[in-house]
């Protein structure tokens, strides 16, 4: 099946600094897809070298098969794409439903109202604080009114940049809940890059580990987590334990 979308080898960075030397993933239609890797490996960077907030310098993307390779950051929101960036991504002076309607600007006014309630059917946290300001929140619920912001024009591909960013062990089990209910229940597609590596892979279908600013390793989810440099270097694995447990079978 084509996939919905394609990256492949994309160079790209900050001026003189390349980050990404030459990286490629796809996700298809339905998938949750999670990017790992240490700090500063450039997962951030690759989200916005999608998004057109970060030039290229080299590579191709594709939506669905066509080109797109070069599209504004906003063409890329009406081809289908969203974007929830890592902290400071809610309009902290504004109520929660304020932020939620900007998320919506494209929608008329019915619109706007179906689709909140619709999302507040997914994130039940959000109905109590309607005229709350998302700066007066925690940060899990800031997180949530960011994420439902995100979902509010319909996105058929959404990028989440480290949605458990700053929140309690609990928020983020909550968090993920809901990220692993948008494609069953909203038809939409998740790439995400994540810290929490265990936590992100548990949701997903496959990943991508990068080192470097390439790829170094992907699968499914399973195959990532029971692959044992991976276990050491990003979940914590003990490498004696492991090659005990080894020689012990
Ligand atoms: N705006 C910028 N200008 C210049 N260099 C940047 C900029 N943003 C990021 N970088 C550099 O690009 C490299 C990759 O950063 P990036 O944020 O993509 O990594 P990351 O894998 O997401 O890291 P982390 O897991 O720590 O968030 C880093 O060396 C970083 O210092």
């Amino acid at each position: 099946m084509q996939p919905l979308l394609e990256v492949a080898k994309l160079r790209a960075g900050y001026g003189p600094a390349q980050v990404l030397h030459g990286v490629g993933l796809s996700v298809s239609a339905g998938e949750i897809v999670s990017i790992i890797g240490p700090n500063g490996c450039g997962k951030s960077t690759l989200l916005k070298s999608i998004m057109g907030y970060v030039p290229w310098s080299k590579g191709e993307m594709r939506l669905e098969g066509h080109s797109i390779l070069g599209r504004q950051t906003e063409e890329l929101v009406g081809l289908g794409l969203g974007f929830v960036p890592q902290l400071a991504n809610t309009f902290k002076g504004m109520t929660v439903r304020e932020n939620l309607e900007l998320g919506g600007y494209t929608l008329d006014r019915a619109a706007v109202s179906r689709r909140i309630e619709e999302l507040v059917g997914i994130f039940p946290i959000l109905a109590p604080r309607m005229r709350q300001k998302a700066g007066t929140m925690s940060g899990g619920e800031r997180q949530t009114v960011a994420l439902a912001s995100a979902l509010m024009a319909g996105p058929r591909l959404l990028l989440l940049d480290e949605p458990s960013a700053g929140l309690s062990p609990s928020a983020t089990s909550d968090m993920f809940a809901s990220v692993k209910e948008l494609p069953a229940r909203l038809g939409i597609t998740v790439l995400m890059v994540e810290q929490d590596v265990y936590g992100a892979l548990e949701i997903s279908d496959r990943g991508y580990v990068l080192a470097m600013g390439q790829n170094e390793f992907s699968g499914s989810a399973a195959d990532i987590l029971n692959d044992r440099r991976i276990g050491i270097a990003y979940l914590g694995m003990d490498p004696d334990e492991h090659e005990a447990g080894n020689d012990a079978s």
